[in-house]
C-alpha cells in the first residue's frame, strides 16, 4: 500500500441531500463541499454513514453519492472516506470495490446487525472479507453499538488485527464507552492506528484520552466552533476548550430533549447553511411533520 496522507482535523459525517419527493439531490453536493470547506473549515468527509442514511439507500444511490463526493471534492477536500457497510457481504464487497476503483482515502464498515457476529472472530472474518476487496485502501471499523447492537469490545478486536486485515487503519468509535476507547489507545503504543471519535458532545473527553480525530454530524454546522476547541486543546488551554465543549453540550442537550436524530440534523443544516437537504427517507420522518 502506498504511503498515505495523514488525516488531520474534523471529519463531517455527510447528510444525503434529497428532493421533496425523496430522490437523491446530487447537484447540491458541489455547494455542500464549498460550504464545508469555506464556512466550516472542514476538509474531510465520511459519506453514506449514519447521518447520510447509508443503510436506507440503494446500492446504486450509494455509488452515485460516493462518485459525486469524489468528483466535487477533488482538489478541495483532503480525505473522502466512504462507508461501505451493509447487511450482506456481497453488497459490502461491491461497494468496497467501487470505492477502491475511485481512489478514495478510506473505507469503513459497520458490523452487520440483523444476523449479528457474536464474537470478535466472527466480526473480524466479516470485515476481512470486505477489506480484502480493496487491498490498497485504508480500512476503518465503524463501531456504533447503540445502533447495531453489536457490543464486541474494540480493544479485543485490535488483537492481531493487522495480520488479518493488513489495510486496517483504525476505528470510527461512536460509543460512550470511554474505558474501551482508552484501552484501545493504550494498546496503540506505536500510534499505527487512528481512533476517530463519534460522540460529538463528548469529544473533549476522548481527546484527553488520546483520540486522533473526530467524525460527526455536528461538524456540518458546528465545524468552525469545534475547530476552535481543537485549537484550544492543542495549545493547551483546557479552560477554553471546556467552554467550547460546554457550548456544544448545551445546544445538544437542548435538542436531544426535543428528540434529535438524522431528520433534525437535515432540517438544522438546511436552515444554517441554506442548502436544501430535503426530507429524510422512511422510516425516518421529516422533522417539521413530526407530531
Ligand atoms: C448516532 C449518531 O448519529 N451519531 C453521530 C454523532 O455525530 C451524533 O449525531 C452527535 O454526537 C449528536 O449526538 C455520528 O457518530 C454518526 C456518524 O458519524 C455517521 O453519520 O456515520
Amino acid at each position: 500500500m502506498a504511503p498515505r496522507k495523514k488525516l488531520k482535523g474534523l471529519v463531517a459525517a455527510t447528510i444525503t441531500p434529497m428532493t421533496p419527493d425523496g430522490k437523491i439531490n446530487l447537484p447540491v453536493i458541489r455547494q455542500y463541499v464549498d460550504y464545508l470547506v469555506n464556512e466550516q473549515n472542514v476538509k474531510n468527509v465520511f459519506v453514506n454513514g449514519t447521518t447520510g442514511e447509508g443503510l436506507s439507500l440503494s446500492i446504486q444511490e450509494r455509488k452515485q453519492l460516493a462518485e459525486e463526493w469524489m468528483c466535487q471534492g477533488k482538489d478541495k477536500l483532503d480525505h473522502v472516506i466512504i462507508h461501505v457497510g451493509a447487511l450482506n457481504l456481497p453488497e459490502c464487497q461491491e461497494l468496497a470495490r467501487h470505492a477502491a476503483a475511485m481512489g478514495v482515502d478510506g473505507i469503513a464498515v459497520i458490523a452487520p446487525f440483523f444476523f449479528k457476529p457474536t464474537n470478535k472472530d466472527e466480526l473480524v472474518a466479516f470485515l476481512q472479507k470486505v477489506a480484502s476487496e480493496a487491498p490498497e485502501v485504508p480500512f476503518y471499523y465503524y463501531h456504533i453499538p447503540p445502533l447495531t447492537g453489536v457490543k464486541i469490545r474494540v480493544e479485543e478486536l485490535l488483537d492481531g488485527i493487522k495480520a488479518q486485515i493488513p489495510t486496517f487503519q483504525g476505528v470510527k468509535f461512536s460509543d460512550t464507552d470511554l474505558l474501551d476507547l482508552a484501552q484501545c489507545i493504550h494498546k496503540n503504543e506505536t500510534g499505527e492506528f487512528e481512533f476517530l471519535y463519534g460522540v460529538d458532545e463528548q469529544l473533549l473527553g476522548a481527546l484527553a484520552l488520546g483520540a486522533s480525530g473526530a467524525v460527526g454530524s455536528t461538524y456540518n454546522y458546528l465545524g468552525r466552533q469545534t475547530n476552535l476547541m481543537l485549537q484550544a486543546f492543542a495549545k493547551p488551554d483546557f479552560a477554553l476548550a471546556q467552554q467550547y465543549q460546554f457550548l456544544t453540550g448545551e445546544f445538544l442537550n437542548f435538542v436531544i430533549k426535543l428528540g434529535f436524530g438524522v431528520a433534525q440534523t437535515k432540517a438544522l443544516m438546511t436552515s444554517v447553511s441554506g442548502i436544501p437537504m430535503g426530507p429524510p427517507r422512511l422510516p425516518l420522518v421529516d422533522a417539521s411533520r413530526q407530531k
